[in-house]
């Protein structure tokens, strides 16, 4: 598929997003853990801007559902510091990765902060401000598998509260962006980690760039234009520069 031009230069292709994410853990030599911990980070600042802890009486609540992968992984992050800036969190999480020892510390700190972490969807959804969509990101492909098919279905009715994607809205084509059968998620924000991906280009919402840790060499090989991160933002909204 032909590359496309964005706001922040070349929206990545499946290949190239997948490429980047390897190259920030050769050439700078970052741990997953790093990056996890920066893109959980910049999802949940994501989060408290666009739904500010002031504007609500009481602790406004926050689900997060997780999927298999690191998309996941932000997602158990975010659930941390959205806890540590006065966010109720609680998260969702059908199909733990139980072999890396990564996901067991990730849920260990959850535990110790009593963030609940289940399995299942809740029946109602009527509590929470808003829901993290970190079930599938630039990994994700073919028609989407159970149990996350009704989950998907459930996130896309009209009676959802809003929802923030991480990187890619779940169910979406990395590249062609919105399934053309069965249900598809519309969500109001979307937080890109790293850099827009192709899909992007189908987002109508209000976006959000995270993952503020891209060294220049590495913008340049992937003809990239970041926008500057204003200040300590770890969650801007991309401009071109
Ligand atoms: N450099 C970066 O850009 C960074 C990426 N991170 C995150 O890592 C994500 C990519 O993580 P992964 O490569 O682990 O993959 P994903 O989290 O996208 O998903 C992979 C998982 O989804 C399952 N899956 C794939 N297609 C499916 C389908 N049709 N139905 C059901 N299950 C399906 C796979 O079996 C696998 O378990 C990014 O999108 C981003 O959120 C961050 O954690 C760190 C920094
Ligand atoms: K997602």
């Amino acid at each position: 598929m032909d590359q496309m031009e964005g706001a922040c230069g070349l929206l990545l292709n499946q290949k190239d997003a997948i490429a980047l994410d390897q190259e920030l853990m050769t050439s700078p030599g970052f741990s997953v853990d790093q990056l996890m911990e920066l893109a959980g980070l910049s999802v949940a600042c994501a989060v408290a801007t666009a739904f500010p802890r002031e504007k609500y009486e009481a602790r406004p609540s926050v689900l997060l559902v997780c999927g298999p992968g690191n998309n996941g992984g932000d997602g158990l992050v975010a659930a941390r510091h959205l806890y540590h800036f006065g966010y109720e969190a609680h998260v969702i999480y059908p199909k733990p990765n139980v072999k890396e020892q990564l996901f067991a510390n990730l849920r260990t700190q959850l535990e110790q902060l009593s963030v609940p972490v289940e399995a299942a969807l809740p029946d109602s959804l009527d509590r929470y401000c808003a829901v993290v969509d970190a079930i599938f990101g630039f990994s994700f492909s073919g028609a989407v598998r159970a149990p996350f098919d009704d989950i998907i279905r459930r996130l896309s009715s009209s009676g959802s509260p809003p929802v923030l994607s991480v990187d890619i809205p779940s169910g979406w084509d990395v590249e062609k962006g919105p399934p053309t059968e069965g249900p598809a998620l519309q969500p109001g924000l979307l937080i890109s980690l790293t850099a827009p991906k192709m899909c992007a280009a189908h987002f109508k919402g209000r976006h959000f760039l995270g993952g503020r840790f891209v060294p220049p060499g590495i913008l340049e090989k992937y003809r990239l234009k970041l926008p500057e991160y204003p200040g300590v933002s770890q969650a801007p909204t991309p401009r071109a520069r």
